[in-house]
């Protein structure tokens, strides 16, 4: 694919049908973190003109935590997960309340879809959430998806709503991913730093970003900073989508193709999105080693992962939970999703699928990974 041009990326960005606008925290606040309507009210002011132009258009939008906790009688956002967990759940119905008397001022529809980063790896959830946002997008609706902060789990919650736009951006095949918080654009350092610079076009957010340094939030509200918002510019590039990093402020501007903030080029045409799910979404639970065999046919692309090559298992998963598939030597060669539990594996090694019908059932006489779920790395 050849590098497009800056104004190539911005007119497509112009020209896009399905759009994923992601709204930060630190653009819905008050400098004390509680949520500002105001900047709410300002926000769908912006981007409601997208969607009544006839463009598909999902709301990520972050600020459950904010709308909350000063509800419960905190002068401050909680920091500790279980109480961020619970301030999001009493915030969450307050947002989309907002949200739906500022949208139903131009007579929008909207709705809401919590996702959590389980929900992003299971095949089930994964088509779920999927249909469910195609219906609402064919219906007219604007979708407004927040992680699911009460539901999510520590260990592998996204944290910030950046990655997760990015993911959303690739489940709905969107054809631009608009970025909007408290900083007009990227700088070649934090814009805190004297000598920080603005930067306008990004051709290779993939390979040619070394010389920008990136911290993460000084906001004291947003939570990835620039760091998760780079990783999702990663993941819309390798998904053939261009990003706009921009300010809240900048967001009619930055719809429309204007010269505004920061563009990420696309790297890459579209890849098959669940696969692509699956390489970024999932944190493996475990592994499984395999054979120079069966590592040959994994890295030809195309096989899926038989027992017969697999000759051992590491690591504590379910059937559908992420896993590593390495070589004997331990080097990884692909991320997948496991077709049975751990402690079914040892049972099956080394057999080939006759064996497995015939001494197990036929339950058992399935890939360890599909090839749908298997991704090189
Ligand atoms: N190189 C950089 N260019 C621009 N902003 C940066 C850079 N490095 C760090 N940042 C910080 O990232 C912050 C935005 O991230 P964050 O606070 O998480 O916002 P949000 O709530 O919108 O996700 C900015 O306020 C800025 O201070
Ligand atoms: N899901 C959380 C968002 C966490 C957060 O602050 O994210 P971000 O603003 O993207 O850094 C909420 O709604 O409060």
């Amino acid at each position: 694919m050849n590098t497009p041009s800056q104004s190539q990326v911005r007119s497509s960005v112009a020209q896009a049908r399905t759009i994923v606008v992601k709204v930060g925290s630190s653009s819905l606040t008050h400098a004390s973190g509680r949520l500002d309507v105001e900047r709410l009210h300002a926000l769908v002011s912006a981007i409601a003109h997208t969607s009544l132009m006839g463009a598909r258009l999902v709301l990520v939008s972050s600020g459950a935590i904010a709308a909350g906790f000063g509800q419960l009688g905190f002068d401050e956002r909680p920091s500790d997960v279980a109480t961020q967990q619970a301030t999001a759940s009493v915030g969450q119905g307050l947002l989309m309340a907002h949200y739906e008397s500022s949208f139903g001022r131009f007579g929008l529809r909207v709705g809401q879809i919590l996702i959590t980063a389980e929900d992003t790896i299971r095949a089930t959830q994964y088509r779920n959430a999927r249909r469910t946002l195609d219906r609402l997008l064919e219906l007219g609706v604007v979708p407004i998806v927040n992680e699911n902060d009460a539901l999510a789990s520590n260990e592998i919650r996204f944290g910030d709503n950046d990655r997760l736009s990015a993911l959303v951006a690739n489940m709905v095949r969107a054809d631009a991913l608009v970025l909007l918080t408290d900083v007009d654009c990227l700088y070649t350092e934090p814009p805190s730093r004297p000598g920080a610079r603005r930067i306008a076009y990004v051709p290779d957010v993939v390979n040619a970003l070394d010389h920008v340094k990136v911290s993460g939030s000084v906001s004291g509200v947003g939570t990835g900073g620039m760091v998760t918002k780079l990783e999702a510019s990663r993941i819309a590039a390798v998904s053939g989508i261009p990003t706009v990093l921009t300010s809240a402020d900048n967001a009619g501007p930055a719809l429309m193709g204007d010269a505004v903030g920061t563009i990420f080029a696309p790297v890459r045409h579209r890849g098959s999105s669940r696969r692509l799910w699956i390489s970024f979404a999932a944190e493996p639970r475990g592994g499984l080693a395999v054979d120079t065999g069966a590592a040959k046919a994994i890295r030809g692309g195309r096989a899926s992962l038989l027992a017969a090559g697999v000759v051992g298992a590491h690591g504590d998963f379910s059937a559908g939970d992420p896993i590593w598939v390495s070589d004997e030597a331990g080097e990884h060669i692909a991320k997948g999703l496991a077709g049975y539990d751990s402690e079914e594996v040892p049972h099956m090694l080394g057999r080939n699928t006759t064996q497995l019908r015939r001494l197990l059932g036929e339950a058992y006489a399935h890939p360890l990974v599909h090839r749908d779920n298997l991704v090189l790395v």
